[in-house]
């Protein structure tokens, strides 16, 4: 199903999904340079609707942006409001939000950027499960991809940039066409990094660790993973760890606004623990699920309720 609304928001105004369109000469079309968001709004148990973690997204997007030198012509309150109108423009009660902002046309062409004009667009959609609806719940089969996460100096990792996405494409298209549902791509010393839009877990012995924060994005999910995770007891480390590593764990499981909380059953053509969703994923799954609705009122700052 290709992604559809009715309205786009671009450049302050809401525009039909046909008419949101830019020229071939568009800079970020050739070199890459620009940035994005992934949100998602959740209906919530108690009726209406909130955008999951809408501040912390909105402020990724403008680091990113500093980070690649583009300045966003609006502030971080006006794309904050213009998410929430363009969700309620398009009676979006749930799904995805692309909030993304890019250099244009006009000025000139050819690697630097010179004066070409910012745009900023906002799209939403309806999206289900990233990787496929038996996913959440039994778990997928990834492999370690041919292609390697970028180096913290070849590519700005913490930044979501469109051309960084290459190298997830490259990572995906390959996973795919061997069978697997998601690449795993390690770092430039062959530790685990990330997925190709994902960040990643494991358990071993009841404890849990995920990489740090050097060649991955810095996952909001993977955020409030480790913070629920601790609030259930659980000890949560930030270290590195190998491919065999995750051959022997308990459990692993990826993390994403996408993606959500998507366990992990085989890595390498390796079982990893009972080759299902493990419990401490499922409890994880089973609080995250609850905070995005609403249910669990201790997080209730990360929500942004609005009504249709
Ligand atoms: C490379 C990468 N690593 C980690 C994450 C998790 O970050 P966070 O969403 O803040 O927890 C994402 C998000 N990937 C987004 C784009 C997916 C896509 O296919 O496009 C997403 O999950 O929305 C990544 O793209």
């Amino acid at each position: 199903m290709s992604p559809k609304s009715e309205l786009i928001w671009f450049d302050g105004a809401l525009v039909p999904w046909e008419k949101a369109q830019v020229h071939v000469m568009t800079h970020t079309l050739h070199y890459g340079v620009g940035v994005f968001e992934g949100i998602r709004a959740y209906k919530r148990a108690g009726g209406g609707s909130a955008v999951f973690r809408l501040a912390e997204h909105v402020h990724r997007l403008f680091d990113s942006a500093k980070i690649v030198e583009i300045k966003i012509p609006y502030t971080e309150a006006q794309v904050t409001e213009a998410i929430l109108q363009t969700l309620k423009a398009n009676k979006m009660a749930e799904g995805y939000i692309r909030p993304i902002a890019f250099i244009g046309t006009g000025q000139s062409m050819g690697v630097f950027p010179g004066k070409n004009p910012i745009h900023t667009a906002i799209c939403v959609w309806p999206w289900g499960a990233y990787l496929g609806d038996e996913a959440l719940e039994k778990g997928i089969r990834i492999r370690t991809s041919s292609f390697t996460r970028h180096h913290v100096n070849v590519m700005m990792t913490k930044a979501k940039v469109c051309g960084n996405y290459v190298n997830s494409v490259l990572a995906k298209n390959e996973a795919l066409a061997d069978g697997y549902d998601e690449g795993l791509l390690l770092d430039t010393e062959g530790y685990v990094s990330e997925g190709s839009g994902e960040n990643i877990f494991m358990v071993v012995d009841g404890v849990i660790k995920t990489p740090p924060l050097t060649s991955i994005l810095s996952g909001i999910t993977r955020d409030c993973v480790i913070t629920l995770a601790r609030d259930l007891g659980y000890e949560v480390r930030e270290s590195r760890f190998t491919r065999d590593e995750l051959y022997t764990a308990d459990e692993a499981f990826f993390t994403g606004t996408a993606a959500e909380i998507t366990p992990i059953r085989e890595l390498d053509r390796r079982v990893i623990g009972q080759g299902k969703a493990g419990p401490v994923a499922k409890a994880i799954q089973k609080e995250f699920f609850k905070v995005v609705k609403g249910e669990n009122t201790k997080y209730a700052s990360w929500l942004s309720g609005y009504e249709l």
